[in-house]
């Protein structure tokens, strides 16, 4: 990815946001690089939605400060709007209307160059125009959404689930042209739940859980700073230390335990691996999988030094 990623496009700063006593978002923090694909990843529940309204300025926070493209989202959502490109978990778009009349339509919001620029993305998307949009499958209007989303060009597109529904051609396609508007220094913020997908195109991962980010972190540094740790221990009942590093999540089968751990130190890894009490020690690298379940699974079994607080976002350069 060649483009400049020393601007900020996204700025949360100790969102909180609460709908009766649920606290869908506490105290969110995190910058979104310019020309990046940023997926914000948790399950559902997770708080995802309710950070991307406030960001399109559809939903005001409790507290804290969010911007976009440098504008406030409170006071300025409706610029903030016409500058971006949005494309919500369940598009609402006009039944009666079809496709070219739609786009029509929302030139008026965009101005000249639009309707030209939507045309042309529907024929690369193969979506049929002379039918009613009531009458589009599920991923033709999905299509839709996003060719009136991104016919501006926008410098920020923000997808909530984009692929939910679609089929894996579709997919594929929608993904691929995300991750050429990145590569043209435009920024892509995208929620989901599709881990292998974000796996392929995201640059950054923000990983959100019960409202709090826990990680926002370069993708490829989060993989390279996190490893499994399998160790076979001697004989079934011997006490165990814990690997040295930041241990995540703890599970066992028989004589066989397996440890997350993040910022394994190497050096006192010699130390842990000669304890007389395993048999046998590998140190393998994980999948964003393993990561996702290790820091959101509330089940899983979080050993004694585990300190579950969110990680702040290591500075993009
Ligand atoms: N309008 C609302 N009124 C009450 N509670 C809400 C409202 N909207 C969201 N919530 C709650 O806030 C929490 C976060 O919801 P949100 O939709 O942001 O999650 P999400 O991560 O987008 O989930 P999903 O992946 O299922 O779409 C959930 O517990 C949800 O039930």
């Amino acid at each position: 990815m060649n483009a400049d990623t020393s601007m900020t496009v996204i700025k949360l700063d100790q969102i909180s946001k609460r709908y009766g006593s649920k606290e869908a978002l506490s105290h969110a923090t995190l910058e979104v690089p310019a020309g990046t694909v940023f997926a914000v990843l948790g399950e559902n529940g997770a708080g995802k939605t309710t950070m991307i309204r406030i960001l399109t300025g559809y939903l005001k926070p409790d507290s804290g400060t969010a911007t976009v493209l440098g504008m406030n989202c409170e006071q300025q959502s409706l610029e903030i709007r016409r500058r971006i490109g949005y494309v919500s978990d369940s598009p609402a778009l006009y039944e009666w209307m079809k496709p070219e009349e739609i786009g029509w339509f929302t030139s008026a919001f965009y101005g000249p160059g639009f309707p030209e620029a939507y045309l042309s993305l529907l024929a690369e998307f193969d979506v049929p125009t002379g039918i009613k949009i009531k009458s589009l499958s599920k991923g033709q209007r999905a299509k839709v959404a996003l060719a009136l989303a991104t016919a501006h060009d926008p410098e920020l597109l923000i997808l909530d689930e984009p692929t939910s529904g679609l089929d894996p051609m579709v997919r594929r396609h929608f993904l691929e042209s995300m991750v050429k508007r990145a590569a043209s220094g435009r920024t892509v913020l995208l929620s989901s739940h599709q881990i292998s997908e974000v796996e392929r195109v995201a640059d950054w991962v923000a990983i959100v859980h019960a409202g709090k980010v826990k990680i926002v972190q370069r993708l490829e540094d989060l993989k390279s700073s996190t490893c499994i740790v399998t160790a076979t221990l001697d004989h079934s009942d011997a006490a165990y230390p814990l690997p040295p590093g930041n241990v995540l999540t703890e599970a066992s089968n028989a004589r066989q335990i397996r440890w997350v751990v993040m910022n394994l130190d190497d050096q006192a890894m010699d130390g842990f691996r000669n304890q007389p009490c395993f048999a046998h020690v590998v140190v393998t690298s994980p999948t964003l999988e393993d990561i996702f379940v290790a820091v959101c699974d509330h089940r899983a079994t979080r050993p004694r030094s585990y300190h579950d607080e969110s990680r702040t976002q290591e500075v993009a350069s």
